[in-house]
């Protein structure tokens, strides 16, 4: 054991436990970063969290928190001390008649919705999955696809953080809003969120329904109803075959109905794709083809073909998200949705200006020879009538108006890396800058922090002085942090250095053979 730590364990007899699994491996959902690290903690209670963040501000390490390493980049990556609260994840109390909860961070979403439904409530929204804990989705600003609904944190009412001194202090918009815009998307890096105040609804069921068609029809809608038409909306947008499958929801009092079952749909439809993935990082140019194949063995090759079912919420909004996958996902204003899409159609499939769907991309990155499997999430959320005492300061919404997300998702068959990444997210993130767009913080965005300083302004300095605040020495700074939000000051006493991540890439088997990346975090 670390001399230091020995010495500090020793002067703090206080019987509070102090427990650490040594030898843990942590590793992104996607398996795309891997780290090991010194200490692995799982407490049950405050006292231990605030032990061992007393500890490790003495002992000069850094604590990283994860909840289920969904975080597709290397946030939750550190070679120092790693923490997670899945044992700390109990409802505190529920009020059935207002529905407020309190729960502790840990949390996951999937447990927090089977709670709530015991008592006929619900979350008001989901993003795609339901694995991550509470804190977690917060702490990257987690969003669905709604117009009516804001980012996950807009539900929070209040929460409870454990700062570097190892105190736990209360936040609401009321009570220090500060520290509340700070934390409620922290990126992790001002404490340990420990308690969340949340604000459920009545428990509801969605009747949704599938349609696919001529991504021109959808385009054409965008101005009219395609995301008003019902609460839910969101739409995969295909450029090879410019088709598009809009999905949408509306509460209902009807009875479930099972979405419908097919041949293709299950284990066939979801091995042939991930083959089919994998034969073309050999032969890149069958991409277009596997596009075509695979949506239309799923959704139908007519257009117009349709599906629906009637599920509770907590199943309704969640989608299988498949294999291991970058994703590179951007908020930018609403009304440039139909520009950014004609103009990355434009790009990737090289039209001629004869071609009825040209736009000048403008785009300065060649797309010759260029194939990637592309299908675009596109997504909307509005947090603009979010209250300014709580809106967070690293929101990566648009502040005045309506949010479109583009997420560039990459599948990795078989955890290969795909061909021509680099050049695509390059060219997709100088379009998704030149329309005015930020980076959603959990994903595989390249953009450096100098850009993202300009993005954010005022509001990441404020978002800077609040963290320095909770955390002067930077117990809770890594690399990550550094790179893309803590600019270029001085490295802090407790600041992470080394993450000790490893790079996982396609010439490497994964877990049977890694490459250190050295002494800084890698993007894969
Ligand atoms: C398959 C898949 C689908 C996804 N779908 C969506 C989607 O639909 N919409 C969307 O917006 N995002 C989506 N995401 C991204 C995901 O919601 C976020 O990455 C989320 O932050 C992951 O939560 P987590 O619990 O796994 O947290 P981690 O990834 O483990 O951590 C995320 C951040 O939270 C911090 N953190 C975690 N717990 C605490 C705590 N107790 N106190 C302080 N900080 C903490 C970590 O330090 C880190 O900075 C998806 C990701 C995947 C892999
Ligand atoms: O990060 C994400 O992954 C899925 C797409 O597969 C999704 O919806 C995200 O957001």
């Amino acid at each position: 054991m670390d001399p230091l730590l020995a010495a500090e364990l020793a002067r703090c007899d206080d019987g509070v436990t102090f427990n650490p699994k040594l030898h843990h491996a942590h590793s992104t959902w996607a398996k795309t970063f891997l780290s090991r690290p010194d200490l692995y903690f799982q407490p049950e209670s405050l006292a231990e969290i605030e032990k061992i963040v007393k500890l490790a501000h003495r002992c000069h390490r850094r604590i990283t928190t994860t909840g289920s390493g969904h975080s597709p980049s290397s946030l939750t990556c550190t070679s120092s001390w790693l923490l997670n609260l899945d044992k700390y994840n109990r409802i505190l109390s529920l009020d059935k008649s207002t529905g407020v909860v309190v729960m502790q961070a840990g949390i996951r979403l999937y447990q927090l919705c089977d709670e709530l439904a015991k008592y006929g409530l619900a979350m008001p929204n989901l993003g795609s999955i339901n694995e991550q804990s509470i804190a977690g989705a917060i702490s990257t600003g987690t969003h669905g696809s709604s117009l009516y609904h804001g980012t996950m944190s807009t539900s929070v009412l209040s929460l409870r953080i454990t700062t570097a001194d190892g105190v736990s202090r209360f936040c609401s918009p009321e009570e220090d809003p500060d520290l509340f815009r700070a934390a409620v998307l922290s990126l992790g890096a001002l404490g340990i969120i420990t308690e969340i105040t949340f604000q459920a609804v009545p428990e509801f069921t969605l009747k949704w329904q599938q349609v696919i068609d001529s991504d021109i029809k959808m385009l054409n809608s965008w101005n009219k109803d395609l995301w008003t038409q019902t609460e839910f909306v969101r739409v995969w947008w295909y450029p090879y075959t410019r088709r598009a499958v809009i999905w949408s929801a509306e509460k209902t009092s009807e009875p479930p109905v099972d979405p419908p079952s097919s041949y293709y749909g299950g284990a066939l439809g979801y091995y042939v794709y991930h083959n089919l993935l994998y034969a073309a990082q050999y032969i890149p140019r069958i991409l277009p083809w596997v596009e075509w194949f695979v949506f239309g063995m799923e959704y139908g090759f007519a257009n117009g073909s349709k599906s629906q079912a009637i599920q509770p919420s907590r199943q309704a909004l969640l989608m299988n998200c498949l294999y291991s996958q970058f994703v590179n996902e951007w908020a930018i204003p609403l009304h440039k949705g139909p520009e950014a899409l004609r103009r990355l159609s434009s790009w990737l499939n090289q039209l001629p200006p004869t071609d009825p769907d040209y736009v000048p991309h403008n785009i300065p990155f060649s797309a010759k020879d260029l194939w990637v499997h592309a299908p675009v999430e596109v997504r909307v959320s509005d947090n603009a009538s979010v209250a300014p005492n709580s809106r967070p300061y690293l929101d990566q919404t648009v502040e005045d108006g309506p949010t479109l997300y583009l997420n560039a998702t990459l599948y990795r068959p078989y955890y290969h890396d795909p061909p021509c990444r680099a050049r695509y997210y390059e060219a997709f993130e100088w379009l998704m800058r030149d329309l005015g767009g930020r980076p959603h913080w959990a994903k595989n965005f390249e953009t450096t922090g100098e850009d993202l300083e300009t993005m954010y302004s005022d509001k990441i300095q404020q978002w800077r002085k609040v963290r320095e605040r909770a955390d002067p020495k930077g117990v809770f700074v890594g690399p990550w942090h550094r790179l893309n939000v803590l600019g270029s000051g001085n490295t802090l006493l407790n600041e992470e250095i080394d993450s000790g991540s490893i790079k996982v890439s396609d010439k490497i088997v994964l877990f049977s053979g890694t490459v250190s990346t050295g002494n800084n975090v890698s993007k894969s």
